[in-house]
């Protein structure tokens, strides 16, 4: 299949044929898990969770979105490329531009996103750092800002402290994102659940859970109030299996 699947075209065309609100993009929140929750192993080891099939899905969600965001925590971890190397031979489909939450600044500048667009001919979208400014000057940060902007990266620098993800959002529409897929780690899928059910700033939530139990040394995230809150903020709108994975989206009510 060299198109994008139909489901998920449906799944988003309601946000795709739409403008988003003036201070957010619309917003996928989508991560791997295995049957008892956790989306990497002990000590936070990157586990392989999806199947071949619902890793070309996500790779596929991707190509629908503008940018895609992960937290520092998954760029040191992971070394991600958050690029569409899985979708088919053929396939034509438009990069996100990578974006990492790194509110001190701590991305290597040798990290894959960085080198892969500096090195590649046919660059894709240069990645971008949402950071924090620090509480007061410093030397070392302005150092580590500098070696980033060196490396390729644009970074974007918000008040000191930790802004709410919703601020994070604004800036990122008034940057002219209108879509944005957010994969992970389990800080930052904590924080959405968080947000959406007080700001309902979540528009898709697309869980792919697989046939795998990790244990309970994995790593897991927090949903606040879940049992009374998901079905206050979400509601299913489609389930399937793809490859041996099941996946659940879930559209803000
Ligand atoms: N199975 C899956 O689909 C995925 C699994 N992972 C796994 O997640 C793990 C990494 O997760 P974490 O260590 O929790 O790191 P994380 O990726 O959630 O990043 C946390 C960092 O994000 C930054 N941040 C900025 N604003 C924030 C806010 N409002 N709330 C929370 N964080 C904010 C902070 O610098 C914080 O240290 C890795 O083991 C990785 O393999 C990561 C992505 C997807
Ligand atoms: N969909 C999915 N399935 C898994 O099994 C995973 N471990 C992840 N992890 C996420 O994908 C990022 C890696 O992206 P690249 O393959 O390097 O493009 C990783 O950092 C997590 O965000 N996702």
């Amino acid at each position: 299949m060299t198109t994008v699947p139909e489901y998920l075209s449906s799944l988003l065309a309601p946000y795709r044929a739409t403008e988003p609100p003036p201070t957010r993009p619309f917003v996928t929140l989508t991560f791997a898990q295995s049957l008892d929750g956790k989306i990497a192993g002990a000590e936070g080891k990157q586990l392989a969770i999806s199947g071949h099939e619902s890793l070309v899905m996500t790779h596929w969600l991707r190509s629908l979105h503008d940018a895609i965001l992960v937290g520092s925590g998954t760029a040191l971890n992971d070394d991600p490329q958050l690029n569409l190397r899985h979708l088919p031979p053929g396939a034509v489909g438009k990069p996100p531009r990578p974006i990492v939450l790194d509110s001190r600044l701590r991305l290597s500048p040798t990290c894959k996103l960085l080198t892969n667009y500096t090195n590649e001919s046919g660059r894709g979208p240069q990645p971008w750092v949402v950071a924090y400014a620090p509480a007061s000057p410093d030397a070392e940060w302005d150092i580590r800002r500098e070696v980033l902007v060196r490396s390729g990266a644009r970074v974007l620098v918000l008040p000191a402290g930790e802004s709410p993800l919703t601020a994070v959002l604004t800036l990122l529409r008034a940057e002219g994102v209108r879509s944005l897929m957010v994969e992970g780690g389990a800080q930052i899928i904590s924080a959405f659940f968080a947000a959406a059910s007080e700001t309902k700033c979540v528009d898709t939530l697309l869980i792919t859970t697989a046939p795998l139990i990790v244990g309970a040394a994995g790593v897991g995230y927090d949903v606040p109030g879940a049992s009374a809150d998901l079905p206050r903020t979400f509601r299913v709108v489609e389930t399937r299996l793809v490859g041996r994975d099941s996946v659940v989206a879930f559209q803000t009510t």
